[in-house]
């Protein structure tokens, strides 16, 4: 399918932007593998967990709510994510996103759909085996107080039972790029450098301003 740019109206303003959502369990390498598409492709890559961990560390009200969600594993109410993400959208001047780490339910995704009336171009599913993302998650040392062995498996449960059926839906729509995502990370950016080439947009190399990674 060739790719479509989108009106992006949500600020009054209109922007034609094109977004690709990348989808994984807890420790899949969605981080990883984002900045370098970005850099190589001309993405700006923008992590939904980093917004609401910069939402958490503004000190807000909502701030201290999204930190209790996160420690339990849980997912934050959609209008919150989407709505940091729309102002994060808005404030870059860029017409390629890369979202990383959404959508993560159902909710996500009509919540995304009703308020910016966009749809992704496609969806990257970086699939992992379990065991593999527990020993990454175990070893990442980001100081990140979900990555321990309790909270892992309540985020292990919530991608089994709530983000699954959002890749489902994608999948229905024949939108979903899946990647074998527990193989080294070099081999994985190889099989997903072949999907991003693959696209007449993508193709021609990026300029060198486009590369920024926003959030990480
Ligand atoms: N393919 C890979 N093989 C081994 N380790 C990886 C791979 N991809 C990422 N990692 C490491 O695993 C940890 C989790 O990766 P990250 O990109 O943060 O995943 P996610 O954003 O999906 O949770 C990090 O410490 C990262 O360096
Ligand atoms: N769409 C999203 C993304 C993240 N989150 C929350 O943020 C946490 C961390 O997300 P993340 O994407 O940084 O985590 P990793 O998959 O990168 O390890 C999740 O476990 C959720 O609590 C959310 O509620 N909704
Ligand atoms: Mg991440």
């Amino acid at each position: 399918m060739e790719s479509r740019k989108e009106g992006y109206r949500g600020s009054g303003k209109q922007k034609m932007v094109k977004i690709v959502f990348v989808i994984g369990g807890p420790g899949s390498g969605k981080g990883t593998q984002c900045k370098r598409i970005a850099q190589q492709f001309g993405y700006t890559h923008l992590s939904v967990g980093e917004l609401l961990r910069q939402e958490i560390n503004s000190g807000s009200e909502t701030g201290s709510m999204i930190q209790k969600i996160m420690k339990e594993g849980k997912l934050v109410p959609s209008d919150v994510t989407v709505r940091l993400l729309q102002q994060a959208m808005r404030g870059m001047d860029s017409d390629k996103f890369l979202i990383d780490g959404f959508p993560r339910n159902e909710e996500n995704v009509k919540t995304f759909e009703n308020l910016t009336k966009m749809d992704p171009e496609f969806v990257l599913y970086l699939d992992c085996p379990q065991d593999e993302m527990e020993r990454r998650l175990l070893t990442r040392n980001e100081g990140r107080e979900d990555d321990n062995i309790e909270t892992i498996r309540k985020r292990f449960k919530v991608f089994m039972e709530s983000t699954l059926p959002a890749v489902q839906y994608y999948e229905s729509k024949g939108k979903v790029k899946k990647v074998d995502a527990g193989k080294p990370v070099d081999e994985v950016f190889e099989s997903i450098k072949v999907i991003f080439s693959q696209r007449k947009d993508d193709k021609v190399r990026p300029n060198r301003h486009n590369h920024t990674c926003l959030i990480l």
